[in-house]
């Protein structure tokens, strides 16, 4: 297995982190403190800042050899050389396969969807996104999913993702029921101090 495979997964937050130096300044906490994976989560639609700060973010997480993943855009997945994570409507997981090559991390959002997660297995993807779990302050209106669904998600023989609204205590019981990684904004970045947050989060996965 390898390492990005088992623990936390950071998503940046535009608000949260509203310039260069806050985002570096924090994902550095958190990346020290010891995450599996950060991705760059930007719905600024401002291209050149998002160009500009995920290439900041690429050479943070080279320095601590963890990898950067990019939400919703493979095309800059591609120029930077890192992962991306689709949605439903984030373009085709197989055509980021083509692009992107056998080696990229590609994420696929499945929601509670059994049929999701298959598609998704099918195209290609490396992890499947099961959520959201509990009430998401970042994503109020995503659809809500049930806890049993990452047990029947284990059939697909992929890394499986919880996210949404997931915190100190909800993590034991989302790790207990099946998930191998636990994504999260506000139980990371809605902290002041996000290396002290997931040291305490880590806890859930290595004691
Ligand atoms: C790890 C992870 N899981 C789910 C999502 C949600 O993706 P999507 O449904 O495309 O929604 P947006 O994040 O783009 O608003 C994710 N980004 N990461
Ligand atoms: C980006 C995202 N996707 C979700 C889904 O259910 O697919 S929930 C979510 C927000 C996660 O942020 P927080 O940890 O602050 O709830
Ligand atoms: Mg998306």
């Amino acid at each position: 297995m390898s390492q990005w495979q088992r623990g936390l997964y950071a998503l940046t937050d535009a608000h949260l982190m509203p310039d260069d130096a806050t985002l570096i300044y924090r994902c550095e906490g958190a990346l020290d403190a010891g995450i599996a994976l950060l991705q760059y989560r930007d719905k600024s639609g401002d291209e050149g800042r998002r160009e500009r700060q995920a290439r900041a973010l690429k050479a943070l997480c080279d320095q601590y050899e963890t990898p950067l993943i990019i939400n919703d855009d493979a095309a800059l997945a591609w120029r930077l050389g890192v992962g991306v994570h689709l949605g439903r409507s984030d373009g085709s997981i197989a055509r980021a396969r083509q692009v992107l090559g056998p080696d990229a991390i590609i994420g696929a959002t499945c929601q509670g969807s059994l049929e999701f997660a298959e598609q998704a297995a099918g195209e290609g993807a490396s992890y499947l996104a099961f959520g959201r779990f509990y009430p998401s302050q970042t994503k109020p209106d995503a659809p809500p999913a049930d806890l049993s669904i990452l047990e029947q998600a284990a059939r697909f023989g992929l890394p499986r993702v919880a996210i949404g609204g997931i915190d100190a205590d909800n993590i034991d019981a989302t790790v207990s029921g099946g998930a191998d990684l636990i994504a999260l904004v506000h139980g990371i970045f809605g902290h002041e101090d996000p290396g002290a947050a997931v040291h305490r989060l880590n806890q859930s996965f290595h004691g």
